[in-house]
């Protein structure tokens, strides 16, 4: 018995968006139409310049599209509020990753937490099983984040992103400063999340090994986007 695909978490519908220079806008992305859902690891690939980064920021809600809609579960997330959206549905690892480097990694997540109002009674316990999840151990939870290698920040940057309890999770070159082997241990931990927690994972890419290892590839090109 085939089971039937899960409805999609996200979709992008007729999504067109300009930038404009001067008194001239400039279409980089034209009418893109994609359904992602649950349990899947898309990667986004293309060019440098092709769009991929805009195309990340008005699927994650931090930007609005000039025509086209971005649904959450079937509902406009215009209509949702963008900001409900980012702190309760979607969480995005930027390429900078943004952490707090004079705080912990526990101290980290759990003041995601506190801002994104979840409401949990031991967010500080919280915070050590999503640690241990990705594989950080105990004995580095407590330390400040800039006393981390790089893989452990990415590591702790995705645990905050996860503990606001979203859906999808978003991550813009979530390799690219990574050595091989630290790179192949992000990719075990979005294939797990898409995979075992049910997550939808979004990872924009230029590298070929995390192309690989997701469910879809898609690739912008000349402002439209097809699946490879
Ligand atoms: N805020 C902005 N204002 C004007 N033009 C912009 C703006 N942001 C991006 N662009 C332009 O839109 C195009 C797509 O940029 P984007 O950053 O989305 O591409 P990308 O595929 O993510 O590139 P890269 O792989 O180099 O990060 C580029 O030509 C870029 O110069």
């Amino acid at each position: 018995m085939t089971s039937l695909p899960q409805p999609p978490v996200l979709e992008l519908h007729g999504v067109t968006h300009s930038y404009r220079t001067g008194n001239r806008g400039r279409a980089v992305l034209k009418d893109i139409s994609h359904a992602f859902r649950p349990g899947r690891m898309y990667a986004v690939i293309g060019f440098s310049g092709s769009g991929k980064t805009t195309l990340l920021s008005l699927a994650s809600g931090l930007d609005s599209p000039s025509a086209g809609s971005v649904r959450f579960r079937g509902r406009d997330i215009a209509e949702l509020g963008l900001g409900r959206y980012r702190n309760r549905h979607a969480a995005t690892v930027f390429q900078s990753l943004n952490l707090l480097t004079y705080m912990t990694a526990i101290q980290n997540i759990t003041s995601a937490m506190e801002i994104t109002g979840v409401r949990r009674g031991d967010k500080n316990r919280r915070a050590a099983e999503l640690l241990d999840l990705l594989g950080v151990d105990a004995a580095d939870h407590n330390r400040r984040t800039l006393r981390l290698s790089g893989g452990q920040q990415q590591r702790v940057a995705i645990a905050r992103a996860l503990a606001c309890e979203v859906d999808i999770l978003f991550a813009d070159e979530p390799t690219g400063s990574l050595d091989r082997e630290t790179a192949g241990g992000i990719v075990a931990v979005f294939q797990r999340l898409a995979h075992d927690e049910g997550k939808c994972v979004v990872v924009v890419t230029h590298s070929r090994e995390v192309a690989e290892a997701s469910d879809e590839v898609l690739q912008l090109k000349r402002g439209r986007l097809s699946a490879r």
